[in-house]
């Protein structure tokens, strides 16, 4: 069924002429996550013009639904956040971000483009943070007793991400939420309290924007310093693990590159960012009762996962006794976490590493990613990430390789192996606290991320499956529980 747009868009709806051009546009964009499910229609759910009467462009924030026809893949509807430039004959160079075209009020067309190709747009919303400036809805906050930034215009970053940021002259980046959720975003309200907190863990905030969704307020966007100079310990590690498997009759310590060093510190900095968010917001005793509410999370999403993938469905019983685990641990305490740590979430700057992305797991629900957890999960979702460096090179080199090389896989091994077991010294050397000591405990954490990853590559990343699958089963079998 081709996607139309909604029978009950309003006539008074000021995108209304605009949906078969954003539905045409949206599975494009990095950002839309839905990419595969067929849609049955769009709505729009917020407006507001937010440049002033006479300014060019015309600036425009709106919030639309987009409904999709087959539940099963996610929820029925999702809401977005846009910000549109609106001009009769806009630059050259936002050509490439042209969304479609508009009559307007005089009768003639206006192009309507995505508005953070366009720097004169960045550079506005930049200023109205600096004025701590209100535009009809719209709150611009500077972040109190941070030195403001030199306004400029903002460029796209280019690249993987879940929403969209503009760099301002290596000195501040901009990250406009495109999930559109009523509440307070936690990557907004954890930098904020980490900042107060003196954190040298993350980078800076500097302000947001601030909006309203069905009456309650909803983050916009979150501007921080941007630490230049930096690079991410996704392609650090992946730049390790080439050197290893291209000396593959070296051990990782002997081959050029080794990453273990880096690993420890990322030990060390996630262990400081976990005492600064328990000074900052508190912790509670994971109980027998928070417990089991954590072990029927672990479940529910385990079943959802086995219901998409036979691959989990074969070892469902299997993974749920592990998951139990977290019932039979020793108590502990729950506090607030990042949520979705990996490798990619960790930023090495030329003094050190700075963790970013509070969001939480982009699938849940906002009640979901602000549940106070264990400290566990982000401990065993680092861990998985150093499988997915090792495994990662190795599956593309099987892919591309006749005859596969089971001395390469032993090699992709030890180098998680090593690289695991820095982490989990460099973060007991701050807490006090090795997580190794509580191996059920992070076993299931670990498999119950695992799970999510078979999920998340199936409808993301289908050629990456195998990853999290292999760790699945490698995580199931009895030479899978030590960590030492
Ligand atoms: N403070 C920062 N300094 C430098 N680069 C940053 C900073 N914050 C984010 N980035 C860059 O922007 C990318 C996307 O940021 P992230 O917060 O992960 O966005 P998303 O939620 O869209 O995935 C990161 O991978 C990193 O390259
Ligand atoms: O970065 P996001 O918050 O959007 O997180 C999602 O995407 C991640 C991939 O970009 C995904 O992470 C998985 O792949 C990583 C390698 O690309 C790996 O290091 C992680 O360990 C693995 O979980 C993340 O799970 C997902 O929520």
């Amino acid at each position: 069924m081709p996607a139309t747009s909604s029978p009950d868009a309003h006539p008074a709806d000021p995108l209304a002429g605009l949906h078969d051009a954003l539905l045409a546009w949206l599975p494009s964009q990095r950002w839309f996550p839905a990419k595969g499910r067929e849609v049955a229609g769009l709505r729009t759910v917020g407006h507001a013009v937010v440049s002033a009467p006479g300014e060019t462009p015309t600036v425009e924030h709106a919030v639309i639904a987009v409904s999709f026809a087959d539940a099963s893949g996610g929820s029925a509807e999702e809401r977005y956040q846009l910000v549109l430039g609106v001009q009769s004959s806009p630059p050259a160079d936002v050509e490439y971000a042209v969304i479609g075209r508009r009559r307007n009020e005089e009768g003639g067309d206006d192009v309507v483009y995505d508005g953070l190709a366009d720097g004169r747009i960045s550079r506005l919303f930049l200023s109205l943070i600096t004025e701590n400036a209100t535009r009809g809805p719209l709150r611009f906050v500077a972040e109190p007793g941070t030195e403001a930034p030199i306004v400029g215009p903002g460029r796209p970053l280019i690249g993987e991400q879940s929403n969209s940021s503009v760099i301002y002259g290596e000195r501040a980046i901009m990250k406009l939420f495109r999930r559109a959720t009523a509440g307070l975003n936690p990557d907004l309200e954890l930098h904020r309290a980490l900042g107060r907190q003196g954190s040298r863990e993350v980078a800076p905030l500097l302000g947001a924007i601030e909006g309203e969704l069905d009456g309650e307020p909803m983050t916009v966007a979150m501007l921080q310093s941007y630490a230049s100079n930096s690079a991410d310990g996704w392609s650090m590690a992946q730049a390790s693990v080439r050197d290893l498997l291209a000396e593959a009759d070296l051990r990782p310590d002997e081959v050029g590159g080794d990453f273990a060093g880096e690993a420890h510190r990322i030990g060390k900095t996630v262990a400081a960012v976990h005492l600064e968010l328990a000074a900052a917001l508190g912790t509670q005793p994971l109980d027998a009762r928070g417990a089991s509410d954590i072990e029927a999370w672990m479940l529910e999403r385990l079943d959802r996962a086995a219901a998409a993938v036979p691959g989990v469905a074969e070892q469902r019983d299997a993974i749920a006794d592990v998951l139990r685990g977290v019932t039979a641990a020793e108590p502990s305490s729950l506090q607030r976490i990042h949520g979705d740590l990996h490798l990619g979430q960790e930023l090495r700057t030329p003094t050190g590493w700075l963790v970013i992305d509070f969001e939480g797991e982009p699938s849940k629900s906002l009640a979901d990613r602000v549940r106070p957890d264990s400290p566990m999960r982000d401990v065993a979702a680092m861990l998985r990430s150093f499988d997915y460096a090792a495994f990662h090179q190795l599956s593309e080199w099987e892919q591309s390789a006749d005859d596969p090389d089971p001395q390469l896989e032993r090699r992709a091994q030890e180098w998680a192996d090593r690289n695991r077991s820095a982490f989990c010294d460099g973060y007991a050397e701050v807490t006090g606290t090795d997580p190794r000591d509580a191996p059920e405990l992070l076993r299931a954490y670990e498999l119950d991320k695992a799970v999510y990853e078979v999920l998340y590559e199936t409808r993301n990343r289908p050629s990456w499956v195998s990853i999290p699958l292999r760790s699945m089963r490698r995580l199931l079998t009895p030479a899978g529980r030590g960590e030492r």
